[in-house]
């Protein structure tokens, strides 16, 4: 059993560690830079490695679950291990698996991934709302009873999106708002925004929860966007970074670093 929810371990993780989190992506093209194969063997030393570096230093991880699935049953017992060793570390763990489904199917996922008696148990899942919004009570209920955490996606990091996104983003976010209403310090249903986006259209000031902010570096956006972005809701803001910063292993920990003091340094609205 946990003994605080999602949002308030998340609260502490923020400030104690600033609002970084450290994407987990061992593709094929960061295995290579590394000059590993790409295998089991080499998805697992990135994986070890990259939690070795940033355990003490980032208070949120997120493991990319795709890349874990490429091989089948042996990653996603990598990707165990990864979520176990996390935890154990201290990182808060978001998995990024973007599941949705409906409604009985959406329990099955909430169980997998947010009950702490799962092999695969993280803090937090992305959650795609793309079958309602109702779709993703059984979600939010499993969130609650578990004191994990969900981030739905609302205003996707890829530009591609935003078409599609614009229509329903409203919905989706007042849906955040009314699950967090009277939790304190944080809400435990979080929101995806990527870093990118150039206006969310929404006050964001309403959700009273976490908002994940993926596509710093590689997709472009930088720790000095986040502010423009993000100035009503920067105490609750977790900007996200995975190629960039650990595209090469010799710099992982200066390079996490940098980006934890830049974006804590945009977010403190000094
Ligand atoms: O809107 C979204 C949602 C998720 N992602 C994921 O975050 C990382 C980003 O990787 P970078 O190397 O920092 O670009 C990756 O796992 C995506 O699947 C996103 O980018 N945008």
């Amino acid at each position: 059993m946990r003994e605080e929810t999602f949002g308030t371990r998340l609260r502490t993780q923020l400030d104690k560690y600033g609002p970084l989190c450290v994407g987990i992506d061992p593709s094929p093209g960061l295995l290579h830079a590394w000059g590993l194969d790409d295998s089991p063997a080499g998805l697992e030393r990135f994986s070890r490695t990259v939690v070795e570096e940033i355990a003490d230093i980032a208070g949120i991880a997120k493991p990319q679950s795709a890349f874990y699935e490429r091989w089948g049953s042996r990653g996603v017992a990598i990707l165990e291990h990864v979520i176990e060793d996390l935890r154990a570390a201290g990182p808060l763990v978001i998995l990024d698996a973007k599941r949705g489904d409906v409604e009985h199917t959406m329990a099955a996922y909430a169980e997998a991934y947010l009950d702490p008696g799962s092999p695969m148990a993280a803090d937090a899942l992305t959650v795609s709302p793309y079958l309602g919004t109702e779709a993703l009570a059984p979600a939010i209920d499993h969130a609650r009873l578990h004191d994990a955490g969900l981030f739905i996606l609302a205003r996707t990091s890829n530009p591609q999106a935003a078409h599609l996104q614009r229509q329903v983003a409203a919905q989706i976010f007042d849906t955040v708002a009314a699950a967090n209403r009277g939790q304190t310090p944080l809400g435990s249903i979080g929101v995806l925004v990527g870093a990118t986006v150039t206006d969310p259209e929404y006050d964001l000031s309403r959700l009273n929860g976490p908002i994940l902010a993926p596509g710093l570096g590689a997709q472009g956006a930088a720790p000095a966007d986040l502010a423009r972005l993000f100035a009503p809701v920067r105490q609750a803001v977790i900007p996200s970074v995975s190629r960039a910063a650990t595209l090469d292993p010799t710099r992982i920990r200066e390079t996490v670093l940098r980006y934890r003091d830049e974006c804590a340094h945009h977010l403190s609205g000094r």
